[in-house]
């Protein structure tokens, strides 16, 4: 069963449609995140959830307890969801364990004992207790955030693009650790992001919204290797977009006939891979068999690598990944391709 349930979702702002029907389930201890581009509702269904507004239509439900039905909701304060945002939105005033405390019941017992097993579990030195926000790293401010929304022990905790103003090395510890700790205390998790590697990564559920509706949910990899069409496909990653014709379990195109799962259709579609499906090889054998291409550019880029090939017929194809393959500009190269092809359907 799940655990948080949104049915049918619209909220308008004035004439501007933010959220147009949007229905999610998320299954209680995962992790979902909600991507999409800027203005497609992310925040708003964010906001929600949480309560801070109520929809206009449809219903949200917490472990099977309603907290809207169209307008009429319960209100943010009751509802056991802990929320962090991209600033951590800490008080500049206070110390570090008072912006925790701040997170408690008034009159728990044992706060100051409370305060520091939560900065373990955030993996903050107790040191830093007595330190305003200002005094720590962005890294660790975010942290405190977290270990004050836990205090409140949610049943559900909402990330809007929590590690955003972090810097890329921090940004990904920051994440690993967030998603390690709120996994091991067992808190459903939802995370607003821009990012769809930290999404794909973070998550075991991603669910793509575009103008205000949800294009598709589902787990990371069947999403990158199975989107829905061609913007969720660019949205998630590069993606290489040829024109064939489909057979059963087959399609043919500029690279030959590959292996593909065409649900039914036949004739002329538009297809897709990863470009870390296509493999080259340096060949001069053009005898042999297979898609023979020119390499016309290479782009080094530490780690990543992207060669740029043309086919005979003027088709150019961006192959990046990693690799230590660097072949001169002018070398011919035998194309292949490693598992089936995605077919978007009609
Ligand atoms: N309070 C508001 N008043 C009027 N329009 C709003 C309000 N809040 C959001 N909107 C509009 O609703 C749409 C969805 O906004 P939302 O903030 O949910 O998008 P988002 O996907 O989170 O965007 P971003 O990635 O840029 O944060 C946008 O067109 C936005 O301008």
């Amino acid at each position: 069963m799940s655990f948080l349930s949104i049915d049918k979702a619209g909220k308008r702002y004035g004439a501007m449609v933010a959220l147009d029907g949007v229905s999610l389930e998320v299954a209680s201890g995962s992790r979902t995140a909600i991507v999409g581009p800027s203005g497609s509702g992310k925040t708003t269904l964010l906001r929600l959830i949480a309560g801070f507004e109520g929809p206009d239509t449809g219903r949200i439900a917490l472990n099977g307890t309603i907290l809207a039905d169209g307008p009429a909701i319960v209100p943010a304060h009751r509802r056991g969801i802990g929320f962090v945002t991209q600033d951590g939105a800490l008080f500049p005033h206070l110390t570090i364990a008072d912006n925790i405390g701040f997170g408690l019941e008034r009159g728990t017992t044992n706060r100051e004992d409370r305060i520091r097993a939560l900065m373990r579990t955030v993996d903050l030195d107790p040191r830093l207790l007595e330190r305003r926000p200002h005094q720590l790293s962005g890294g660790q401010q975010q942290r405190v955030a977290l270990a004050r929304a836990l205090a409140r022990q949610p049943k559900l905790m909402l990330l809007d693009e929590p590690f955003s103003a972090l810097d890329t090395g921090l940004r990904e510890a920051t994440r690993k650790a967030v998603a390690a700790l709120l996994q091991a205390a067992g808190v459903t998790t939802i995370l607003v992001t821009h990012d769809q590697t930290e999404a794909l990564s973070f998550a075991d559920q991603v669910a793509v919204l575009r103008e205000g509706r949800l294009v598709q949910a589902g787990a990371p990899h069947d999403l990158y290797r199975r989107p829905r069409d061609r913007e969720t496909a660019l949205f998630l990653g590069e993606a290489i977009l040829l024109k064939g014709q489909a057979g059963v379990g087959w399609v043919d195109c500029v690279l030959g006939r590959l292996a593909a799962g065409t649900h039914g259709q036949r004739g002329d579609i538009e297809l897709m891979l990863r470009p870390e499906q296509v493999k080259f090889t340096p060949s001069a054998d053009e005898t042999a068999q297979g898609c023979f291409a020119s390499v016309v550019d290479v782009e080094f880029g530490g780690a990543l690598r992207a060669v740029t090939v043309e086919l005979a017929d003027g088709n150019r194809l961006r192959i990046s990944g990693t690799g230590l393959d660097l072949p001169p500009t002018g070398t011919r190269v035998r194309l292949s391709v490693a598992g089936p092809a995605h077919v978007f359907e009609a």
